[in-house]
Order: structure tokens, then sequence, then C-alpha cells
């Protein structure tokens, strides 16, 4: 059987969720980049593909899967074997990590996305304080999470927070995570990127993505 294919890009924060889940879990996928800043989303076989035309979208056989959240789960469902912490079977606390993905689509991605999207690709020069205040609204919401665990659903990592880390390490330069206001926040940080694998699957990403965004917004204020 061949292996499933991701559309993907090492820019995209939910791409790199979908990396790092499936590095957890041992998964080797066919890697397909796709340039975001070429249009290349918008092409009409890639909107046949995901009418959403978004990325990551997972090519498993027959079947096509979009939403990194919807991915991670699955990818952990079907090919995790000792690591279905990471998507846990037990009812309640799969709610658990469903709700803490529906936090990142709803909240820490969105909020993300409405300061980042319209500098990176339409030459806004909005960077507002509002704007940024709304992003940092949600480090509260995960300090208070991380209040008395190390994860964002307890003792156990879970593809939340893959999800989760993705978003806030691409934004925490415009919008920093205070030290003393959110020290949960910081260290929960600094344990993801212990993961072997995470400096290569988000760090380095997240960084390029966070410079991007820099060097256009310095652009179109020079416009
Ligand atoms: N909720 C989606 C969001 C995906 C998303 O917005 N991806 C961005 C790149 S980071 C994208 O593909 N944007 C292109 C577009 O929306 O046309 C997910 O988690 O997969």
């Amino acid at each position: 059987m061949s292996k499933p294919a991701l559309y993907y890009a090492t820019l995209s924060p939910p791409s790199r969720a979908v990396l790092l889940t499936a590095k957890a879990i041992g998964l080797d996928l066919e890697l397909r980049p796709i340039n975001l800043q070429k249009g290349e989303h918008l092409t009409p076989e890639f909107v046949k593909l995901n009418p959403q035309h978004t990325i990551p979208t997972l090519i498993d056989g027959d079947a096509t899967i979009i939403d990194s959240h919807a991915i991670c789960a699955y990818l952990v469902e079907k090919y995790g074997k000792e690591q279905q912490q990471l998507y846990p079977k037990d009812l309640v606390q799969r709610a658990n990590v469903d709700a803490r993905l529906h936090l990142d689509s709803g909240h820490l991605f969105a909020r993300l996305r409405f300061l980042y999207e319209p500098i990176l690709y339409f030459g806004s020069t909005d960077c507002s304080i509002d704007k940024i205040a709304y992003i940092q609204k949600c480090y509260e919401i995960l300090e208070g999470f991380l209040k008395e665990q190390p994860y964002l659903c307890g003792t156990d990592l879970t593809i939340a927070d893959f999800c989760a880390v993705a978003t806030v390490a691409s934004g925490n330069d415009t919008a920093p995570i205070d030290e003393f206001k959110f020290p949960k926040v910081n260290a929960w940080l600094k344990r993801l990127a212990e993961l072997p694998y995470y400096q290569e699957l988000n760090g380095d990403g997240a960084e390029e993505l966070k410079a991007i965004f820099k060097a256009k917004l310095a652009e179109n204020r020079g416009k």
C-alpha cells in the first residue's frame, strides 16, 4: 500500500502540527509541498481536491482529509500503535482533546490568521495593539489549562499540544508571552521544544514564518 500523501508547507502552522503528529507515531508521509505565495493552493486541481483550498490536506488511498485537527486525529487512530494516548480512546478524555483542538481552530489559530493574513497576502499594515492583545487573551486560557498539569489535556502529550504549539510558536514574538503572567505557558513551550523532532518539524518553520511576517510588514509600511 502506498504511504499517505500530505500537501503542506513548513511555513504553515497547521501543516507543522501534522508533521509533529506523524513523527510521534513513526509514520512516513509522502510530502507534497505547496507554495501559498505562488497560489498553488488555488489551482483548479487543488480546489477540486479541497474546496476549502487550505493546507494541510491529506490523501490516504481513496480518502481526502482536510483540516489539521481532523488529520491528526485520523492519523493517530489509523496508524498510531503504542501512541494511542495522543488521541485517547476514552470518551471523556477524547472529548477534552477535541475541545482543545477546537480552541486552537476557533481561537488561537483564527486570531493569529486575523493578524497575519492581511499583512502576508494583501499588503496591509494593520499590526494593531488590539489584534495583538486578542491573541494574548488566548494565553490566559492556555495558562488556565496548564495550571496543574504539564500538557493541555493532563499528564500525557496529545495532538492538542501539537496543534496549539504550532500556532503559539508562530506568533510569540509579535504577541509575546509574558514570563510573569504566563509562566505555565512558557514552561509548556519549553517542554515541547525538548522533543527531539521539535526544532526540525516546528521550530524552524515557526521562526521562518515570524521573520517573513516582520519583513512583509516593513515592506508594506514602506510602500
Ligand atoms: N483549520 C484549518 C486551517 C488551515 C489554513 O488556514 N491553512 C492556511 C495556511 S496556514 C491556508 O491554507 N491558507 C490558504 C487559504 O485559506 O486559501 C486547519 O487546521 O487545517
